[in-house]
């Protein structure tokens, strides 16, 4: 794992966008997996930006998404759905039927199968995108998970629950199950980034930064099986490791 410090949420998120931008350039046709939560909207205001100024074009670009929640319409302001229009989809020139989130509305096993198969159809994922949450889920692959499924339906851990409260009006509109890429999909991925900032996720990044194995009570620590991923974190989320700014 590669670790980059930088100073701040405006550094990661340019860095962040810079990695995501220069693949556009050098393959106009790969597959992007991206990400929710407020971490990455900065990355994308950037791509935005990038795109409007230089015309950095998505006219061939695919993209994959690692979750939706359970039970929510794409047309709900709070599903991830929207929030891919809101922040980047609307933006920029992806055509409409190349973009792809998880269906909140069919949680069946046939279409978690299904999102699995659409993804090797496109040729697999060049750059997955990664949040992290503060108990070390990556995707919405909760502590416990398994570390080798393919796409499925978690049960949402209260702390999650409780941490994306925020978009909601209160905590009981906050679903209670999500579908999400397992880390069996999320390490097929061909290269990964990961993309952390401020003091909450300090605990998690120590943890992510001192593992050297796979350990389901950590969900992140699977991505030490994998041969190129990429964590910029700014110096508050590494406050609790000995990486230094470069
Ligand atoms: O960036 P945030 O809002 O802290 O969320 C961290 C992670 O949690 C999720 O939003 C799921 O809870 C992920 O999609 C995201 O990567």
């Amino acid at each position: 794992m590669k670790i980059v410090s930088v100073t701040d949420n405006q550094e990661m998120s340019k860095k962040a966008a810079e990695i995501i931008r220069e693949l556009v350039l050098r393959k106009p046709d790969a597959v992007l997996g991206l990400a929710t939560g407020g971490t990455p909207e900065g990355t994308y205001q950037q791509l935005v930006k990038d795109h409007q100024e230089n015309g950095t074009s998505y006219r061939s670009i695919r993209t994959v998404n690692l979750d939706e929640y359970a039970g929510i319409d794409p047309k709900d302001p709070n599903s991830y759905y929207a929030y891919m229009k809101q922040h980047f989809f609307d933006h920029v020139d992806l055509p409409d039927g190349q973009y792809f989130l998880p269906n909140g509305l069919d949680t069946s096993k046939e279409a978690c199968m299904r999102y699995d198969a659409l993804i090797d159809s496109l040729g697999g994922v060049d750059l997955q995108l990664l949040g992290i949450g503060r108990n070390g889920h990556i995707g919405f692959n909760e502590p416990g998970s398994s570390l080798t499924l393919g796409t499925h339906v978690v049960k949402l851990t209260e702390s999650t629950r409780h941490a994306n409260a925020r978009y909601f009006g209160s905590i009981e509109d906050v679903p209670t199950e999500a579908v999400t890429m397992g880390i069996g999909t999320i390490l097929k991925s061909r290269k990964i980034l990961l993309i952390a900032s401020g003091e909450e996720k300090a605990d998690a990044l120590g943890k992510l930064v001192l593992a050297n194995r796979a350990d389901s009570r950590f969900p992140a620590s699977a991505l030490t099986q994998h041969k190129n991923v990429i964590i910029i974190a700014d110096e508050a989320a590494l406050s609790q490791t000995k990486v230094s700014k470069d």
